[in-house]
């Protein structure tokens, strides 16, 4: 079955679940804190209790790669049903996973990701135009080719991005200005939103950058990184409509109850809700 462009499908799931996405850590410190090891059992215990409290009602569940890496290939079999899981419940999945390399390396990242018939293959994928926003190619076809999508970083949260991310390009536009203005040419005439979004960090205070790319915007940093829903106009002005904010910890140190974790996320997409129609 093909699937519907990824564009498409998530700006149904924000209208019809909200914009929230709900990032998956698992942080050492979070299993302990829910009473777990961390370990493969732990980490299974985990990520099942996140897909199963908030799979069936948020838009977006974004693993965060790294975390499952680190326990080798059970941890990658963790996170492969996970994925699944997640999607049979509805949530669109989000693979943080921020690859980047040239050429064929970059193709074996977009089949990891991107292809249908992959074991990991995910709704969407983070990556970094960093090495030329050229070197994405790969992915951008793969994706182009399942109806998935591709997020593509441009201003991080972390204040260490700056100084490369606001760097001037030769013809004078910022590093990150460059970066969103080849993720509209990707998007140009898509509706209702392409499928190519941009990483912009809640963080940023105003962004100072056009972000009418004609696609999401997932805005990671807020909760633990102490940005907020109502910081969000202020960062995305017009786009605010097309922004998908993102937490992890912000509701993840709410479990191990599934009730915790669903309260917690119904918050944050209250105060999204407020904050984006301004009442
Ligand atoms: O691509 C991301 O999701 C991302 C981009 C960015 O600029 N900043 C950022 O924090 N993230 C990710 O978003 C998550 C933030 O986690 P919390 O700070 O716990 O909400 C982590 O998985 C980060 O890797």
């Amino acid at each position: 079955m093909t699937l519907e462009p990824f564009g498409a499908r998530l700006r149904h799931a924000m209208d019809t679940r909200g914009p929230l996405c709900v990032g998956i850590d698992p942080h050492a410190s979070l299993l302990t804190s829910w009473g777990l090891n961390d370990d493969i059992a732990g980490l299974e215990r985990f990520t099942r209790t996140v897909v199963e409290a908030l799979a069936d009602r948020v838009a977006v569940l974004k693993p965060q790669s790294a975390f499952f890496e680190r326990f080798g290939s059970r941890g990658i079999a963790v996170l492969e049903k996970a994925v699944e899981e997640s999607r049979a419940a509805g949530a669109l999945v989000l693979m943080d996973a921020k690859r980047g390399d040239i050429g064929s390396t970059m193709g074996a990242y977009a089949a990891t990701y991107l292809d249908k018939d992959s074991p990991l293959f995910s709704d969407a994928v983070t990556v970094s135009p960093y090495l030329g926003f050229g070197s994405l190619r790969p992915a951008l076809d793969a994706a182009a080719v399942s109806g998935a999508g591709v997020f593509v970083l441009a201003l991080t949260s972390n204040p260490e991005g700056a100084e490369v991310q606001r760097a001037t390009a030769a013809d004078g536009r910022s590093l990150a200005q460059l970066m969103l203005d080849h993720m509209a040419a990707e998007n140009e005439g898509a509706a209702p939103l392409g499928s190519i979004g941009a990483v912009v960090g809640a963080t940023l205070g105003d962004a100072g950058v056009d972000l009418a790319i004609n696609g999401p915007l997932l805005a990671p940093g807020i909760g633990a990184q102490g940005a907020t829903p109502a910081d969000l106009p202020a960062v995305f002005g017009d786009a605010v409509g097309n922004v998908v904010p993102s937490v992890s910890r912000g509701v993840l140190r709410h479990g191990p109850d599934a009730s915790g974790l669903r309260e917690a996320a119904e918050r944050f997409a209250d105060e999204v809700r407020r904050a984006v129609s301004g009442s």
